[in-house]
């Protein structure tokens, strides 16, 4: 079972998945990280990624959930799987993918963004990340967490619901995909 931690820009993604990983034992994948330098640029000029800029990336994304998948691991990563149509994209990488969205107003994330150092994307471009965004529909699986309470306490939910989910399909997070 595969894990997406989805959400806008400054939503937490990077902060919560990475320590809910940790925790879990689970293998971590950082999206920012698989983005071609040219979407970086653009970005760190403050224009947004079209549907085509994405595609690539989203599918490297998917090949690495199906190469964990291919080890008999389950996994997590950290990425902001905007659309629905992004989504189903990560979804072609292994039969069971699911999204944990971390959502919250849009002036809490524009100050925590604001706050943020030593990072390319600017706060400018998160009204296009909130105008993109399209919540998870009732047929996708997965979670919603509120990104207000601090950091640990959102970790601390988030690893509840991984293990729940590992446990109702008969896995556990120790042994990867049992
Ligand atoms: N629950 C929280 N409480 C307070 N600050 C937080 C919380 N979660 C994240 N932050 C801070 O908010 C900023 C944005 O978090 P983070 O970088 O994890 O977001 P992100 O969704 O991964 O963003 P991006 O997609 O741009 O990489 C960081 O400076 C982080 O330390
Ligand atoms: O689809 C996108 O627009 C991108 O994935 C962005 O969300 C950034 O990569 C990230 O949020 C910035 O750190």
């Amino acid at each position: 079972m595969h894990f997406v931690f989805m959400g806008v820009s400054g939503s937490g993604k990077s902060t919560v998945a990475l320590r809910a990983a940790e925790r879990l034992g689970l293998p971590f994948a950082e999206a920012d990280a698989f983005h071609p330098e040219a979407n970086i640029a653009k970005m760190s000029r403050g224009v947004a990624l079209t549907d085509d800029d994405r595609l690539p990336w989203l599918r490297s994304l998917a090949a690495w959930i199906g190469e964990r998948e291919a080890q008999g691991a389950s996994s997590m990563m950290a990425c902001s799987a905007l659309k629905r149509s992004y989504r189903d994209v990560l979804r072609t990488g292994a039969p069971d993918v699911r999204f944990v969205h971390l959502d919250g107003p849009v002036e809490l994330i524009r100050a925590r963004l604001s706050e943020r150092a030593g990072h390319f994307m600017p706060t400018g471009l998160l009204d296009s990340q909130q105008a993109t965004l399209e919540p998870l529909g009732p047929d996708e699986k997965g979670a919603v967490l509120g990104i207000a309470p601090p950091p640990e306490e959102i970790v601390e939910a988030a690893v509840a619901a991984v293990r729940a989910a590992l446990a109702e399909n008969g896995e556990s997070a120790a042994h990867g995909a049992g």
